[in-house]
């Protein structure tokens, strides 16, 4: 059996340096970090997810700035929204929790934030700053495989690195960071060749597809590192179950270590948006005090 990487364990030493982090802020500046968090709709995992990030900014020493919106929110009263928050100097981080609904177009909402404080780090220009890896804000979700790599793994230099999947907000950005950690990177997707034998190669496997149970023990290397960032909800035995997309049961006996789902990729999400959030405020207000000391960690 594989070593199980512990999400939840995790997310809250990320959470507990974060809290330090906020509070030294406060400290040395007076300022209290603020991150506003838009939900627009009622679908019932996006409230999840908001209620979670809120909580759990509360305990870092961040304010959240809830706005609940209704679903047939037009595109012009949520831009409207967004600009007033780019330029409230009380928010340090914005978030729009995804998906949106049918009508509004995803792209032009995350283009209309101001990118210093895109924490999400979906915005174009943060997206081109991780694709020359240059200095930016990074999408939570990979930022979080990243630091789970790093515990299980530490150095990753020269290691093939597999990720399944090649959306934007994960698969993507998920390759650009592994391949400045110097791994050897292939994404595989839906039209990959043999995508078993692919993944048979990766001494690192990132599934990022949005399918049940996909990858199954046979299409892992023995000792290789497996990371599921999959959340899918599945009926099993006439009950609701959440399953990631790799068959934990099968795949975890060949694995040299692998994260769960849930208790993996989904509390570091949450966690790094946080740290995000400590980092886009450190630009945000070594921007406006150039003389004073902004500490890093
Ligand atoms: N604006 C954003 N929208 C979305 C993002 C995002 O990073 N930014 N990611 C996902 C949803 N998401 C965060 O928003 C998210 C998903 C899942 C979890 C999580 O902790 N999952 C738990 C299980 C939760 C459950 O029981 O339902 C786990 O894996 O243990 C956190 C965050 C899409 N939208």
């Amino acid at each position: 059996m594989g070593h199980i990487i512990n999400g939840k364990q995790l997310s809250a030493e990320v959470l507990q340096q974060v809290a330090a982090d906020v509070a030294a802020l406060k400290a040395e500046l007076g300022v209290t970090l603020g991150l506003a968090v838009v939900l627009v709709g009622d679908d019932p995992a996006s409230q999840v997810y908001v209620r979670n990030k809120v909580r759990q900014a509360g305990e870092a020493g961040i304010r959240s700035i809830e706005h609940r919106l209704p679903a047939d929110t037009s595109q012009a009263t949520l831009n409207a929204l967004v600009d007033s928050l780019n330029h409230d100097p009380k928010v340090h981080g914005i978030l729009v929790q995804l998906p949106l609904p049918d009508h509004l177009d995803e792209d032009d909402i995350i283009a209309a934030i101001n990118p210093d404080k895109d924490v999400d780090g979906f915005h174009p220009l943060n997206v081109g700053a991780l694709a020359a890896a240059q200095p930016g804000l990074v999408p939570c979700t990979p930022l979080g495989c990243m630091i789970m790599l790093q515990q299980a793994h530490g150095n990753l230099s020269g290691k093939h690195a597999v990720v399944i999947g090649r959306s934007n907000i994960v698969g993507k950005p998920m390759a650009a960071l592994l391949l400045q950690a110097s791994c050897t990177v292939t994404i595989a997707h839906s039209r990959t060749r043999d995508i078993a034998a692919v993944c048979r190669d990766a001494d690192i496997l990132v599934a990022a597809v949005g399918r049940p149970e996909l990858v199954k023990a046979d299409w892992i290397k023995p000792g290789a590192t497996v990371i599921d960032v999959g959340i899918n909800a599945i009926e099993r035995d006439g009950k609701r179950k959440l399953v990631g997309d790799v068959d934990f049961v099968d795949v975890a006996p060949v694995a040299g270590a692998i994260t769960p789902v849930p208790g993996g990729v989904g509390p570091m999400t949450i966690a790094c948006l946080m740290k995000n959030t400590v980092t886009a405020a450190r630009k945000q207000l070594s921007d406006i005090q150039p003389a004073v000391a902004v500490g890093q960690s």
